[in-house]
């Protein structure tokens, strides 16, 4: 038990002084705190000096990361042993990255070869797409490309599509549908013409309701517009780890791209999962973004633990949530292309971290992972700030930049900058009563009104932060910084001893969806298997649906 161990139980005694510091003091004491919880990588600035810690805590987080054996565990996992241990699969989306040429074993089959076919056939038909040398069923090129996925087959790369459109190619236009609502798909179909259209199916299993669904109303909408029983030859590619379920469906065994059990769905942006990225930017960007990731990869498997930019987010978040008790954190990006990196995030740490027993199925009895939240830092501010500054919860953020900009108009990102910087530095400062007093009276002010307002705009101040910063946004800065998070979140869950790739408390949720959903299509069957309230919801939608039929 991760609470009988010395580390832990000193951390516990720390966080008692800890949450009544002041980090304006700890700063006002110590000339050199921002070098000192601070690190400076070749595409990365991390300042993490504005969170409740000292030499001391830092230390006894690093003992704690020697105690778990966390080294050891990140060399288990970049070597393909079978750490996802409820599903007895390895974890490799480290493998899909490494251009090193070193062999990686699973079951006696070194998968680099494989990973090093699949890259070469998908960077050929991305080739064939974005040359117009692939055609579709009329001999016309391909103008559109719809991806249909949903969670780690769709969040992964319609975040990086977003956060790249600067180095998109205008004349290949990509769509994400990953919502089963028909007027997603049917918005995205509408201004499209079918000849020049091209699916890609997404879904490691190839049995996702919402994936499918989406998948055979476009298949339907495409023969009938073609006239072509065949359309789904020249239209559809699919990539999935279940080719024989995506032959069924129709799709040429030439145009499967192959995902592996051992990618996790939400780890998968690197494989094949990434084809929509690829066609949308080009290959060649592709790859940058890869080898963004692989720089973070060897920078987390060979920096020492207390320079470890992943370790560090982990530990802080560990001290922030399982020992300060501050339960949500929130991601935010000043950047307009990460404005989805917050809902990324939301996958990647609560799927892989959100759990309450450990990797023996022990109970749980501290704080896992906070609650992950977020949006662009500039909305934000004009929105939930308020809470974020004066609110009774303390949530801890990251504050995460770009400092040059693909489009430069440079006063734009000095003010996106100076938000950023200032969102930090008014959280960590706050601003008290006497200081309040002292401007009111140096403006003039009636001290006795001022007295009534006073406590109204106290700001308590002291709220933790990071702040990472980019040099740019680019292919290779974007791979290094969604792999910062990864392996944070490897991190996290190795020092809170949860087994972070499976994702059971998602299952449940869908069985209980397909139950609820034959009662809603087959009217009149026996409902007596639900509550009361499920069977009043399943009414109310049978009596609305009779009206407006
Ligand atoms: O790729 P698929 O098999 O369609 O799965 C899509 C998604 O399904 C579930 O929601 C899982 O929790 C996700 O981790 C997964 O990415």
């Amino acid at each position: 038990m991760r609470t009988q161990l010395d580390s832990w139980r000193r951390l516990k005694d720390l966080a008692e002084p800890a949450k009544h510091w002041s980090l304006q003091k700890l700063f006002s004491q110590d000339a050199e705190r921002a070098a000192r919880f601070s690190l400076e990588l070749p595409d990365m600035y991390l300042d993490y000096s504005k969170n409740l810690i000292d030499e001391e805590v830092m230390g006894s987080l690093f003992d704690l990361a020697e105690e778990v054996g966390l080294v050891d565990k990140t060399r288990a996992m970049f070597s393909g042993e079978m750490i996802n241990t409820t599903e007895n699969r390895a974890v490799l989306h480290t493998a899909l990255r490494d251009s090193s040429g070193s062999a990686v074993q699973v079951n006696g089959e070194n998968v680099q070869t494989k990973i090093a076919a699949e890259l070469a056939k998908m960077q050929n038909f991305v080739e064939l797409v974005r040359d117009g040398e692939w055609r579709g069923s009329t001999r016309k090129k391909i103008r559109d490309v719809v991806s249909l996925g949903v969670g780690g087959s769709n969040l992964g790369p319609k975040m990086v599509s977003q956060a790249l459109k600067p180095y998109a190619d205008s004349e290949l236009r990509v769509h994400y549908v990953s919502n089963v609502d028909g007027n997603s798909l049917a918005e995205t179909l509408r201004p499209l013409n079918p000849q020049t259209v091209l699916f890609v199916v997404s879904s490691k299993t190839f049995t996702t309701t919402e994936t499918m669904t989406n998948a055979r109303t476009a298949l339907n909408w495409l023969e009938s517009a073609l006239f072509d029983k065949k359309a789904v030859e020249k239209h559809v590619v699919a990539v999935t780890s279940d080719f024989a379920k995506a032959r069924e469906f129709g799709v040429l065994e030439e145009n499967i791209f192959e995902m592996w059990d051992w990618v996790g769905g939400r780890f998968s942006l690197w494989s094949a999962i990434g084809l929509p990225i690829a066609l949308e930017l080009g290959f060649d960007n592709f790859e940058k973004l890869l080898r963004g990731a692989e720089n973070m990869d060897k920078h987390f498997l060979s920096a020492p633990i207390n320079e470890n930019a992943p370790v560090l987010l982990a530990l802080l978040s560990l001290w922030n949530t399982t020992f300060l008790n501050f339960r949500a954190q929130a991601i935010l990006p000043y950047d307009q292309g990460l404005h989805l990196f917050s809902a990324y995030m939301q996958q990647a740490e609560m799927e892989s971290n959100g759990k309450s027993v450990n990797i023996h199925g022990e109970p749980i009895d501290y704080q896992t992972v906070p609650l992950i939240w977020g949006q662009t830092g500039i909305d934000g501010q004009h929105a939930f700030y308020q809470y974020l500054h004066q609110g009774m919860n303390v949530v801890p953020a990251d504050f995460i930049g770009s400092v040059s900009s693909e489009i430069t108009i440079e006063h734009h990102q000095d003010i996106l900058l100076a938000n950023l910087i200032a969102q930090s530095q008014a959280l960590m400062n706050g601003v008290d009563a006497n200081s309040l007093r002292r401007t009111a009276l140096s403006a003039g002010c009636n001290l006795q009104e001022m007295e009534q307002i006073i406590p109204h705009k106290v700001h308590q101040g002291n709220r933790p932060s990071n702040t990472i910063l980019l040099p740019r946004l680019d292919p290779n800065t974007l791979g290094a910084l969604i792999a910062l998070y990864e392996h944070k979140i490897f991190a996290q869950g190795v020092l809170l001893d949860i087994c972070s790739f499976d994702q059971w408390g998602v299952e449940l949720g869908k069985k209980q969806a397909n139950e609820v959903q034959q009662a809603l299509t087959k009217p009149g069957r026996d409902e007596g298997e639900f509550d009361s309230s499920t069977r009043g919801l399943i009414a109310y939608c049978h009596k609305h649906r009779s009206l407006t039929v």
